[in-house]
């Protein structure tokens, strides 16, 4: 099957977006996979799909797969790139759209100095509401957030990280790091990614503090492995770092991809803002195997 696509990235974080505004493509996790193989496919983070508006006053759906095919409820910094894709695209006139995701809507708007700023919605910091086993586990409490142990089998001695479990939508485990550089996200980010206290498995932040209002963060995502940046793990990794108590309300993200925004007035019911660039990379076209 020909189909058309659109290369895009934010941050370093990439994806190649797909138009199902006149058609679907009915596509399988295997051939999701195919697009997102840097090898034999397109390559990207994600395969983010443009469907037609599902009810009245939302102007689009928004649908995420991940590199290993798996359907997913959230992506910040594709929604960046989608506000960009269906304005340049014609598919809409508006610079502020309201976008329907498995996790419900936000709220993306191209700003005039070319970024994209995306309201993304509550975060959900209870873990009675996260896809995330807490049974037997003895939290410590901090700020106004409780930080988790979890223990990394496998490891000689056995490790065990202290981890704020956030929602934006998608599950993330935050941890507080030193330094971003010379932490071990290789090693350690796939066994936190795979742990069993996370049924749905989860995207893991490491997240450096370098000021109230600037942080450095690194994320081994759900999917995915290491990205370049992760813009729903910024959202978590901020209002983590607010709820620690170790954070202003609006901190610049160094991911090692670029510069994120994000703003979180701190209360449950506030919502989370991000801000940064979209960029369409190419255009291309590639026949999918019925079966690859
Ligand atoms: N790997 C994530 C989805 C993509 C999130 C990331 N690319 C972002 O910008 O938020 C998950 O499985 O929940």
């Amino acid at each position: 099957m020909q189909i058309r696509f659109t290369k895009m990235q934010g941050a370093g974080n990439d994806f190649v977006v797909l138009d199902e505004t006149r058609e679907r493509l009915g596509l399988t996790p295997a051939q999701y996979r195919f697009l997102a193989d840097r090898h034999f496919g397109v390559g990207a983070d994600q395969i983010l799909t443009v469907r037609p508006s599902p009810a009245e006053g939302i102007d689009f759906e928004y649908l995420i797969h991940n590199a290993d095919g798996g359907q997913v409820q959230q992506c910040g910094n594709g929604a960046r790139c989608f506000a960009r894709y269906v304005r340049d695209k014609g598919l809409t006139a508006k610079d502020r759209i309201r976008v329907q995701t498995m996790a419900g809507v936000i709220a993306p708007e191209l700003t005039a100095d070319g970024r994209v700023t995306v309201d993304m919605g509550r975060p959900v910091l209870d873990p009675a509401r996260l896809p995330f086993d807490t049974a037997g586990l003895v939290p410590v409490p901090q700020g106004s957030v409780k930080k988790w142990p979890l223990a990394l089998d496998g490891q000689a001695p056995q490790a065990t990280v202290m981890i704020v479990a956030v929602s934006m939508g998608n599950p993330h485990a935050v941890q507080l790091v030193d330094d971003v550089d010379s932490a071990p996200v290789a090693r350690t980010g796939p066994l936190i990614e795979g742990h069993p206290r996370f049924p749905q498995r989860v995207n893991a932040g490491y997240l450096q503090v370098v000021g109230r209002t600037e942080v450095r963060l690194r994320v081994y995502e759900r999917g995915a492995g290491e990205t370049l940046a992760c813009g729903t793990g910024a959202c978590a990794a901020v209002v983590a770092g607010i709820g620690l108590g170790l954070l202003d309300a609006r901190v610049d993200v160094h991911t090692r991809g670029g510069l994120l925004t994000i703003a979180w007035a701190g209360g449950l019911q506030d919502p989370v803002f991000m801000t940064g660039p979209a960029t369409t990379v190419f255009e291309g076209q590639i026949d999918i195997p019925e079966t690859p």
